[in-house]
C-alpha cells in the first residue's frame, strides 16, 4: 500500500474546492451575493500500521500545513471573485437604470410634459418607478391596437378617440403638403412600411409615423386599422335595423343618417365625427383630386368593414413580400431609367392619376384585392371623367367611357385586336374566338356564326325549359333545408348555365356529370381570380416572375383539369355522332347532318372546313374552352344580378308575374321561342339589369397601328379600354343612373338623341358577343320558370352588393336572396 495515497489524493483535487462557485453559478445569481462555498478537506485515509507513529504524525502535520496554505489561497481568490461580482452587479444596475431612464424620457417627451418628479429622477435625486408602477400610471401601455375591439384600443387623451387615428390625422393635417398630394386615400402606400409601422404602433410607438415623407402610408394605416377592427366602426346590422331600404334613405336622408349616428355609442360617435371632419378637409382640398364621392367609395368598405372578409382568394399578402424584394432590386435600375422619362410625354394631354417615374401607376394596384381594384377604377372614372390614362412601366392604357369613343374604337380596324391582358387568358382557353386576332378570328367567326342561327336557338328552348324546371326543384329543396334563410344563388346559377351550355352547345347530356361540372365551376372561379390578379399586378404580369410563384404551378394544374373536362366533352360528342351513324342506312350516311336534328355548336366545329381543311383537335378544344367559359360565367352573373334586382323591387316583380300570367297562365308551361319573344316587359327588366350590372364591365383593345380616337393620337402598342360599367352609370347618358327603372328603355331607341353605343352590355361592332341572343333566351326562360314557382325576396331589405370584377362582374359575397313558393 502506498503510504502517500491520502496526500496524493488531496493534491490532485484542488479544483474540486471551486466546484460550487463556477462561472455559471455567478451568472445565475444576479439578485444577490452567492453563499460562501464549503471548503472540503481531503483527510488522508488511515495509514497503514507499517508506518512509525512519529513518522505518521509528521506526515499529518505536513499535510495539515499544506491544507492551511491552500485554504488561504482559496479564500483570497474567493474574495477577489466576490469583488468582481459586486462590480458586475453595479454595472448591471447602472445599465438598467440608464435604459429605464431612456424609456421614461421618451414617453415624457412624447407626452410633452416634463414633470418635477421626472426631473428629480433625471438628476438622480429620486429612485425611478419600476415597470409595473409605470403601467399603473398609464405611462407604458402594451395593449394591442390593430385587429382588436374598439373598446380595447389605446385612446388619445383628447379627444377620446383611438390614438392611432388621432396621430395619423395630426400627421396628415399638420403638414400642408400632405393634404394636397393627388390620390390621397386612393393610392396605396408602401406595403412594407405600413406593416413595419403596424408593429411600432401596436407597441405604442409613433415616432416613425411622424417622420414619414409620404402621406399614402399614413392613410394606409388609417384604412388598415379600420379594416381590422373586430367590431366595425359602424355595423351593417345596425344600418339595416335603422334604414330598411335605399329608397327610404333617399327620401329621408338627413333624418335617417341622424338616427344612425345617434344610435352609435359615444366612442364610435366621437371617432366617426373626428374622421369625417378630417375627410371633409381632404375633400375640400382641390389639389388632391379626391372628391367626397371617391372618398366615400374608398372609405365605406373600411368603416363598414364586414363585407370585405374573405374576398381575396389568392394569398396576395404572402406573395407581396417576394415582389417587394424584386421591387427593391429593380429600384436602382428604375432611378437610372427615370432620367429618360421622355416616354411619359406621349399622353401629356390625357388626365390621369399621378404617376411615378418609370413605374407609373404600378404601386396603386399592388397588394390590393379585386374588390378594391374595382372600387379604384370607379373612383378614377368619377375623378377624371370620360377619358383617363393608366401607366404600367410606360405601357399605357387609355380608359374611355363615352359612346363617341366606343363608336370610334369598335369600328376601327386597327383597334380590333384584343389587348395583351387577353394573352394571359389565352394560356387557359387558347386562341379561340374571344382572344384571336386578324384572319384567324375572321375565318372562325364565319364558321361559327351559323351555329347561333335563330333556327338552331329555337331547338335549344326545350333544353332551357327542362333545365330551368330541374333548377326550380333544386331551389325548392334548398329553401326547405332547416335553418336556411337565404340561398347563395351565384354558384347555383353557374351550375345551371354550365349545364345548359354542355347540353345545347356541346350536345352532351349534362345530367351525367354534375359532380364534374361543379368541380369545373370552382376551377373557373380560381383561374379567373388568378388571371385578374396578373392583369393588375405588373410583377406577376411578367411571365418569368409569375413562373417563380407557387400560384403558377396551381394555375397550370387548374388549366390541365379544365382541359380534361372539355376534352371529355368532345370525346363524348364524337362518340354520340359515331353511334348515330352506325345504325344509319347507306343513304342516310351520305347526308353529313344525318341524325343531328338538334345540331350542337360542337358539331359545327367538328364538321368545319377552313381552306378545305378540318379543324385540328387543338383548334376544336380552344373553341370549346372559349364557349364553355364565355357562355356560362357571364350568364350566371347576369342572372344573379337580375334576381337581385327583381327581389329588391317587388313592384317590378309583380308586373313581371302579371305578364307571365297573361301570356301563359299560372301553370308551368312548355315555352317556345315565339312565346318568349312576347314577354316585352321582361325584355326591359333584363336590359335595365344588364345596364346596372354589366357582366363584362370592361373590355380592352390594342392599337396595331398609330391611330386616333376622338382627336387624341394613339401610338401603336397602346391599349384602349372601354369602361362599360362607368358609362352605363353616367348621369350624362342616363337620368338618375343608379335607379333601377326598366321603363327608361321604353321607346328610348326611337329618340333622336339616343346613341346606341351608350348601352353595350354585349359590346358592339364586329367583335360583339356572338352568344347574346342565346343568353337572352336562356335568361328569359329561366326567369319565367323561377317566377312561376317562387316569389323572390331579399332577407336584408336595404342590401347593396359589394362588387368585384374578376374578368366577369360578381358580388363579393353571397346575396341574401330568399325563394318563397307561390303555391
Ligand atoms: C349575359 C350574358 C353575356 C354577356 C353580358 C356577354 C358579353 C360579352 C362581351 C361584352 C363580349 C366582348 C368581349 C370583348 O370585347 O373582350 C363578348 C364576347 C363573346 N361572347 Fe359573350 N356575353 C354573354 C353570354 C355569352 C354566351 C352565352 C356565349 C356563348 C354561348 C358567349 C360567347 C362569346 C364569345 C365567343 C365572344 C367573343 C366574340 C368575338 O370576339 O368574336 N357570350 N360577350
Amino acid at each position: 500500500m502506498d503510504p502517500y495515497l491520502g496526500l496524493a489524493q488531496s493534491k490532485s483535487k484542488p479544483r474540486s474546492v471551486l466546484d460550487g462557485f463556477s462561472n455559471r453559478h455567478l451568472t445565475a445569481v444576479k439578485g444577490g451575493r452567492p453563499s460562501r462555498p464549503p471548503i472540503r478537506t481531503n483527510r488522508p485515509v488511515s495509514t497503514s500500521s507499517l508506518v512509525e507513529p512519529s513518522e505518521h504524525y509528521r506526515l499529518l502535520q505536513q499535510d495539515h500545513l499544506a491544507l492551511l496554505k491552500k485554504q488561504k489561497q482559496l479564500e483570497e481568490s474567493y474574495s477577489s471573485l466576490e469583488e468582481r461580482f459586486d462590480k458586475l452587479k453595479l454595472e448591471y444596475e447602472t445599465l438598467q437604470s440608464a435604459y429605464e431612464e431612456l424609456q421614461e424620457n421618451y414617453s415624457a417627451s412624447s407626452q410633452k410634459n416634463f414633470t418635477a418628479g421626472k426631473l428629480l429622477v433625471y438628476l438622480k435625486l429620486k429612485r425611478r418607478a419600476d415597470k409595473s408602477a409605470l403601467e399603473n400610471r398609464n405611462i407604458i401601455k402594451n395593449e394591442a391596437c390593430f385587429n382588436t375591439f374598439l373598446k380595447d384600443v389605446i385612446m388619445a387623451d383628447h379627444p377620446r378617440i383611438p390614438r392611432v387615428i388621432y396621430e395619423c390625422v395630426s400627421v396628415l393635417e399638420s403638414n400642408e403638403k400632405f393634404l394636397t398630394v393627388p390620390g390621397l386615400y386612393r393610392v396605396s402606400g408602401d406595403y412594407n412600411v405600413i406593416q413595419n409601422l403596424r408593429y411600432d404602433i401596436n407597441a405604442n410607438q409613433y415616432k416613425k409615423l411622424r417622420k414619414l415623407k409620404s402621406p399614402h402610408e399614413v392613410c394606409g394605416i388609417i384604412k388598415l386599422f379600420l379594416r381590422e377592427l373586430k367590431d366595425p366602426l359602424v355595423s351593417l346590422q345596425m344600418c339595416s335595423e335603422i334604414i330598411s331600404s335605399v329608397e327610404e334613405l333617399k327620401s329621408n336622408k338627413r333624418a335617417k343618417v341622424l338616427q344612425l349616428v345617434n344610435a352609435l355609442d359615444d366612442l364610435r360617435l366621437q371617432t366617426l365625427k373626428f374622421l369625417m371632419k378630417h375627410l371633409r378637409n381632404v375633400a375640400n382640398t382641390a389639389e388632391n383630386e379626391m372628391d367626397a364621392y371617391s372618398l366615400g367609395l374608398l372609405m365605406s368598405s373600411c368603416i363598414f368593414n364586414e363585407t370585405l372578409a374573405d374576398v381575396c382568394p389568392v394569398k396576395f399578402e404572402k406573395q407581396m413580400r417576394m415582389y417587394w424584394t424584386v421591387f427593391l432590386l429593380l429600384g436602382v435600375i428604375i432611378s437610372l431609367l427615370a432620367l429618360f422619362d421622355w416616354k411619359a410625354k406621349r399622353y401629356d394631354s390625357v388626365p390621369g392619376p399621378r404617376r411615378w417615374p418609370f413605374i407609373g401607376n404600378v404601386v396603386s394596384f399592388l397588394g390590393v384585392g379585386p374588390v378594391e381594384i374595382f372600387a379604384q377604377l370607379i373612383a378614377l372614372g368619377k375623378t377624371y371623367g370620360k377619358v383617363y390614362k393608366l401607366d404600367f412601366f410606360y405601357d399605357y392604357t387609355i380608359v374611355y367611357s363615352s359612346p363617341e369613343a366606343v363608336e370610334a374604337i369598335v369600328t376601327s380596324p386597327v383597334l380590333a385586336a384584343k389587348s395583351q391582358d387577353y394573352d394571359k387568358v389565352s394560356e387557359w382557353i387558347g386562341n379561340g374566338l374571344l382572344v384571336s386576332r386578324g384572319p384567324k378570328w375572321f375565318s372562325r367567326r364565319k364558321v361559327i356564326t351559323p351555329g347561333f342561327h335563330f333556327k338552331i336557338l329555337e331547338d335549344f328552348v326545350p333544353s332551357f325549359n327542362r333545365q330551368a324546371e330541374a333548377f326550380c326543384r333544386k331551389l325548392e329543396a334548398l329553401a326547405r333545408e332547416p335553418g336556411r334563410e337565404a340561398i347563395d344563388i351565384f354558384p347555383e346559377l353557374k351550375l345551371l348555365t354550365l349545364g345548359i351550355i354542355c347540353e345545347t352547345a356541346m350536345g352532351v347530356d349534362s345530367a351525367e356529370d354534375t359532380a364534374q361540372q361543379a368541380y369545373y365551376t370552382r376551377i373557373v372561379e380560381e383561374l379567373s381570380s388568378i388571371l385578374y390578379w396578373r392583369m393588375f399586378n405588373v410583377f406577376v404580369n411578367i411571365d418569368a416572375l409569375f413562373r417563380l410563384t407557387s400560384t403558377s404551378r396551381r394555375f397550370d394544374e387548374l388549366v390541365r383539369k379544365s382541359w380534361n373536362f372539355t376534352l371529355n366533352m368532345i370525346d363524348k360528342r364524337r362518340k354520340i355522332n359515331e353511334d348515330t351513324l352506325r345504325v344509319a342506312s347507306p343513304d342516310e350516311r351520305k347526308d353529313e347532318t344525318y341524325g343531328r336534328h338538334k345540331r350542337a355548336l360542337l358539331d359545327t366545329l367538328l364538321d368545319a372546313r377552313i381552306d378545305g381543311k378540318p379543324l385540328t383537335d387543338d383548334d376544336i378544344r380552344e373553341e370549346v374552352d372559349t364557349f364553355t367559359f364565355a357562355g356560362h360565367d357571364t350568364t350566371a352573373s347576369a342572372m344573379t344580378f337580375l334576381l337581385y334586382n327583381v327581389a329588391k323591387h317587388p313592384d317590378v316583380q309583380d308586373r313581371l308575374y302579371e305578364e307571365i300570367l297573361d301570356e301563359f297562365g299560372p301553370e308551368s308551361t312548355e315555352l317556345t321561342l315565339s312565346m318568349i319573344n312576347n314577354l316585352r316587359y321582361m325584355d326591359l327588366v333584363i336590359k335595365e339589369s344588364l345596364r346596372l350590372y354589366p357582366p363584362v364591365p370592361i373590355i380592352a383593345r390594342i392599337a396595331t397601328e398609330n391611330t386616333e380616337v376622338l382627336g387624341e393620337r394613339i401610338t401603336r402598342g397602346t391599349s384602349v379600354a372601354v369602361d362599360i360599367f362607368l358609362m352605363h352609370r353616367s348621369e350624362e347618358y342616363f337620368l338618375d343612373p343608379d335607379r333601377f327603372d326598366p321603363t327608361r328603355f321604353e321607346g328610348m331607341r326611337d329618340t333622336d338623341t339616343f346613341n346606341p353605343y351608350t348601352y353595350i352590355p354585349f359590346s358592339a361592332g364586329s367583335r360583339n358577343c356572338i352568344g347574346q341572343k342565346f343568353a337572352q333566351y336562356e335568361m328569359k326562360s329561366v326567369l319565367v320558370k323561377i317566377l312561376q314557382h317562387f316569389s323572390v325576396r331579399l332577407t336584408r331589405e336595404n342590401y347593396e352588393p359589394t362588387l368585384k370584377a374578376e374578368i366577369v362582374l360578381k358580388p363579393a359575397t353571397g346575396l341574401p336572396l330568399k325563394f318563397v313558393r307561390r303555391h
